[in-house]
Formats: C-alpha cells, structure tokens, sequence
C-alpha cells in the first residue's frame, strides 16, 4: 500500500516542552485522513514539520516519497496547505485573488487563464467570481482558498481547521466539497481539526491526537475498539420455566456486566467476543435468551475523554 505521509517518532521540542511526541503516523495515498484532537494537541506543529517549515527535534517524516528537511523544495511542489486563517485582498474579486495567486505560484498567463475558472468552478464559485472577497461568507473564503490550493495541482491537500468559524451550511458544502475532490482528483486529504464530530465522518481513516500523543489510529470502528475496549453487546433473557427472574439466580455467571430485572426477564450487558461463553453459561443455567442487541461505537465517549471543553 502506497504511502503519502509516513512518520517514524517525529518529534518536536520547543526547549524542555514537547510539542509532538515520537508521533508514527501513516496515511495513505488517495485517502481523506483526520488528524483530531483538541487545541494545542500538536496538530499544527505536525503539519509544519510536514511542510519543511520546522525541524523535527528528532524522528523523520516522509511525504510523498520525499524528505520535508533535505527535499523542502519537492515537497512544497506537491503539498497544497490551507492555514486556518486565509488572507485574501478584500476589494480583488475571487478571480482577481486567484489570479494574483497563481502568479506567486509561478503559473504562467496562459495557464492562469485556464485554470482559474476550472478551479473556480470545482469548489462551487464560478458564479461570484467577479464579487468582491469583501462580501464573502467564511465558508466562501474557506473554498477560495482550497481552489487556490488547487491550482497548483497537488497530490496531497493540507487544511488546518477546515470547519472553524463557519455556518452549518457552510460546513456542509466544506464537507462534501472535499469528499467529492478526494474521489474526482484522486489527491490525498489531510484535515486537522478539533471538531471531532463534524470532520471524522468524511474521512476515510481518523488519527486521535491528543497532548502531543497519537493516541490511535484507524477507521472510526478501529479508533473506538482501540480507546474504549471491546465493543459492548446487551443481551435480554429470561427463567425456562418462566418464573419470576430473581437476581441471586445468576449472580455467578461468567461474562456478564450490569445486569438488571426488568418486568419478566433479564437484561445484561457483555463484550462481543464473549458471546459463545455467554450463550452457553445461559443455557446451561436454564434461561432462554430472546434477544442481543448493540450499537456501533459511539464517538461520545471518546469525545468526552479528549476533546471536553474545547
Ligand atoms: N514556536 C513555539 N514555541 C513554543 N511552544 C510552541 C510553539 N509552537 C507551538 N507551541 C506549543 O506546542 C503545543 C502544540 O501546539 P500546536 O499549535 O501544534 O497545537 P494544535 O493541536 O495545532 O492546536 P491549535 O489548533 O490550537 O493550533 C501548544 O501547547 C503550543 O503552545
């Protein structure tokens, strides 16, 4: 499986403070990743030693085959970056920015010509293109900015805080603007964010950073079993003989937690893995189980345990 970023125990200190920890990340080519953790986590520190734009203090990265320290040059050609504040001339038109834009970037005329209705036209703003940046929204701003990421044709597309400050209809068309470049481009995305609810569900795989610590890494049923354990089933069952349920009658049964009487039968919770045990410890015992339940894993809780209060 190809690569896009891969890091082995990137580190970075500022003095005796340590910004990111021995971080080992891996994200794959063509995929939409979320680097999630609260503020001040390490998410912008990465993206810079990503970039070239700061050293690591030790450990080594790779992006797209190239060495951000030794190749910064190689990497900036391919890597588009999105900060979380983009400064656009607010009295040019989105063109009129783009254009300027392009040139920095070292596009020549004839190409700019081409490629700035194109990209106007890929995040959904051909029409303003001749309005004034002045009177965009920050969710218009957001998607300048990512068709100015686009013209240079990047393979990998960096956006820090894609989501910030902008209206849940904005937010929307962010969302689903990226989803659909992800698969029409065929570029990688890597998205940096504290808004773990609204980012993870379009990306493809999710790291959760966290006091300069990836804590885990995967798709969201990964990232779940891996923070909170295995995923927990509810079982309902109830006496053969249909007596009343009684629970003194069960307290030693293996594999089961919280378990209650409810009206005329019980109801349990167990791991997922245990369900053969469960089953049989029931059955043995005389009880008839009628029903197993669960749910997928909740980000709630890993919500509460990393990201509360930001
Ligand atoms: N140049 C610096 N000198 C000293 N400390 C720094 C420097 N840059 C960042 N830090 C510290 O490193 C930690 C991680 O910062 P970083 O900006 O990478 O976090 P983040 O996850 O991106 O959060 P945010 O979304 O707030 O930017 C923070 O505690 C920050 O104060």
């Amino acid at each position: 499986m190809e690569l896009a970023v891969h890091t082995v125990e990137l580190t970075k200190k500022y003095g005796s403070f340590t910004a990111v920890d021995r971080l080992n990340l891996s994200i794959r080519k063509g995929e939409v990743f979320g680097l999630l953790g609260p503020n001040g986590a390490g998410k912008t520190t990465t993206i810079l030693m990503l970039l070239g734009l700061t050293e690591p203090t030790s450990g080594k990265a790779e992006v797209l085959g190239h060495d951000p320290v030794k190749e910064p040059i190689a990497v900036k050609r391919m890597v588009g970056y999105l900060p979380e504040n983009v400064d656009f001339y607010e009295d040019l038109t989105a063109s009129e920015n783009l254009f300027y834009m392009a040139g920095l970037n070292g596009i020549s005329s004839k190409e700019r010509d081409k490629k700035v209705p194109q990209v106007l036209d890929m995040v959904g703003l051909l029409g303003s293109k001749d309005s004034l940046v002045g009177t965009f929204s920050k969710g218009m701003r957001q998607r300048l900015g990512i068709a100015a990421v686009l013209l240079k044709d990047p393979k990998l597309v960096i956006l820090d805080e894609p989501t910030n400050g902008i209206d849940p209809e904005g937010i929307e068309k962010i969302l689903s603007l990226i989803r659909s470049l992800a698969k029409e481009l065929d570029v990688t995305f890597l998205l940096c964010s504290h808004m773990l609810y609204q980012v993870q569900r379009v990306c493809d795989r999710v790291g959760i950073m966290y006091r300069s610590s990836l804590v885990a890494s995967g798709t969201v049923e990964e990232v779940g079993r891996a923070i909170l354990g295995e995923r927990k089933r509810i079982i309902k069952f109830k006496p053969e003989d249909n007596t009343m349920p009684k629970l003194e009658d069960i307290k030693d049964l293996e594999g089961l937690s919280e378990v209650k009487v409810l009206g005329d039968h019980f109801v349990a919770h167990f791991d997922e893995g245990k369900l053969p045990l469960v089953m049989r410890g029931l059955l043995d015992r005389g009880f008839v189980p009628f029903e197993v339940s669960g749910k997928d894993y909740s980000l709630e809780e890993i919500y509460l345990r990393y990201f509360q209060g930001v």
